[in-house]
């Protein structure tokens, strides 16, 4: 396991060193080409992320917040019998239960459990510590549940044998995993605060994986139906889930809390439940172009030199979001600064304070759900935005956040007042490669007034800024292309995958772009990942 000075260390030095031998190549071009330090940045810190304080009196609930350095919002379990564990086939310290385990366990009693190289094992304690408090929670109160038995009345405190002493029996049967998704943030959501609930804030949506014959034995069997949506009620209420969904082949049920509603918890324009977050942007000069301080996921306090612009999120809980809350802020923090810094040298180029419409123009490529788009679009450092993504979930969701956020781009409609302090955004559902292919081709035949669809057009291509957070692939080579030959000044890469960034970088630098700036942050603590954030500007 690497530790994280050294780990960020290696990789920022892996990329200067790339570029090294890429200026070195460009040096024979006798192009100039500096490289520049790498900022190490670190996740923003749980008081970014958490509005509650523990205020647990149960020492397993302190136990469990005490370890805060959980940061997923997003971990999937086997759920193996205890049984498996004792089998003599176990020959690794690390694939057998903790002996703490084995003296509370009995033989049919769940156990969380993850694969690693090919072996099963099981979690100290039901405990996953890179779990964010929400999720871990969550799992403690789920697995009581799942391992709770109806004591014998003629031994007081013993337990009967097999499985049909167990509480929620119908919803155990053919029950292989689980996963859960929550938000990034506790939520702390006003309403919840009120009925002085606070456990309950930020959502936690789990779903039960069944394996066959699947989650009814008797497919349409109503009576089954509703025995197992009765018990999944009782989990999902007494585990403080937003909801609680069980998966075979095939079927699909889901239950919301009873103390929450379906209502805004389901994505409009899909069936999927949806994980809520609310993000506050503190700026000060907000003309002509705002500065950005912070990005906290806790309501910030109010202060006269300062403006605070609230983002609420409704994201997909079953497609992508960032699973780490405080990498997410750190990114987004340095985004938002990089392109007020670009927005403000135009200004000063321009020497004249800039209308809305003559700040520069963003081309997002991988947009997801908009969780940069939305902050962007809201801090109005930018003029327009165009937030290119594939999947049709995410698609939808980027589209209900702008609607959310006021910040929807509609053709026809004349801009308001207010919308001077609003980008507005276009989101477009297309593959980044065709999108590229596309305003490529329309930009070759020069011939934009016979474009037929709306990802074609003079409006499209006149971009100043390109921005992209690809997956761990990187880019396609024909985005790589329209990152050449469009009109970018610069480009924003945020980068989850090193080898595909390195790949990347050797393109876009030796097509005439060097790194203005570079920074590294620790992605997934205890592993080797890290999220890399590239600005690149257009030689002159
Ligand atoms: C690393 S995620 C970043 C998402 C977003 N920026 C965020 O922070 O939530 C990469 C995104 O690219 C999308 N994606 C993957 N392949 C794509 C493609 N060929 N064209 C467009 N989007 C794609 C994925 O669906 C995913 O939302």
């Amino acid at each position: 396991m690497l530790g994280v000075v050294h780990k960020l260390d290696v990789a920022g030095q892996e990329i200067r060193q790339h570029l090294t031998n890429v200026s070195q190549r460009l040096s024979l071009k006798k192009e100039f080409f500096p490289i520049p330090d790498i900022n190490v940045l670190h996740a923003a810190p749980d008081s970014c992320i958490y509005a509650s304080q523990s205020r647990s009196h149960d020492v397993a609930d302190q136990q469990i917040e005490a370890a805060l350095e959980g940061y997923r919002c997003k971990c999937s379990f086997q759920l193996v019998p205890a049984s498996f564990f004792t089998k003599s086939r176990i020959n690794s310290e690390k694939a057998s239960l903790h002996k703490e385990d084995i003296t509370i366990l009995s033989l049919d009693d769940l156990v969380y459990s993850v694969r690693e190289h090919g072996d099963i094992i099981p979690l100290r304690s039901g405990i996953f510590s890179p779990a964010n408090r929400r999720i871990r929670r969550a799992m403690a109160c789920v697995m009581e549940c799942l391992n709770t038995k109806r004591p014998v009345s003629n031994h007081q405190n013993r337990w009967e044998d097999g499985i049909d002493r167990y509480h929620f029996q119908k919803l155990r049967k053919n029950l292989t995993s689980v996963t859960f998704v929550s938000s990034w943030g506790d939520g702390m959501r006003e309403s919840m605060i009120t009925k002085g609930k606070e456990e309950w804030s930020g959502d936690c949506h789990a779903t039960l994986h069944f394996g066959p014959p699947g989650l009814l034995s008797t497919p349409s069997d109503t009576n089954e139906e509703l025995n197992w949506k009765e018990e999944a009620q009782r989990i999902c209420d007494q585990s403080n889930l937003t909801s609680l969904t069980g998966r075979s082949r095939g079927v699909k049920f889901v239950v919301f809390n009873s103390n929450s509603t379906e209502f805004g918890h389901r994505e409009r324009g899909n069936d999927d439940c949806v994980v809520h977050d609310d993000l506050w942007i503190t700026m000060r000069n907000r003309e002509p172009v705002p500065e950005v301080f912070s990005v906290s996921l806790v309501p910030p306090v109010e202060k006269l030199s300062q403006v605070n612009v609230k983002v609420q999120y409704r994201k997909s809980s079953v497609a992508f979001q960032h699973p780490n809350a405080g990498v997410m802020l750190t990114s987004l923090q340095w985004i938002l600064n990089t392109l007020s810094q670009l927005a403000r040298d135009s200004v000063s180029c321009n020497s004249e304070e800039l209308s809305a419409l003559e700040k520069p123009r963003l081309l997002e490529l991988y947009c997801g759900c908009g969780a940069h788009t939305i902050p962007i679009a809201k801090s109005s450092i930018l003029s327009q935005i165009v937030a290119v993504e594939l999947d049709e979930r995410l698609v939808t969701a980027c589209r209900n956040n702008c609607i959310l956020n006021d910040c929807l781009y509609e053709e026809g409609k004349a801009r308001s007042e207010t919308d001077c302090y609003v980008t507005k955004v276009s989101v477009v559902k297309e593959d980044a490669a065709v999108w590229a292919k596309n305003t490529l081709m329309s930009n070759n035949k020069q011939n934009t007034a016979t474009a037929q669809s709306h990802s074609i057009g003079e409006y499209f291509t006149s971009f100043d800024i390109l921005l992209v957070d690809p997956p761990r692939d990187g880019l396609d080579k024909a985005v790589c292309d329209l990152a050449l030959k469009g009109r970018f000044q610069h480009i924003i890469y945020v980068s989850c995958g090193r080898s595909a960034l390195l790949r990347d970088l050797d393109i876009l630098c030796i097509g005439g772009f060097d790194v203005a700036a570079l920074a590294v942050i620790d992605l997934f603590p205890g592993t080797d990942a890290v999220e890399s954030l590239v600005h690149l500007r257009r030689r002159l």
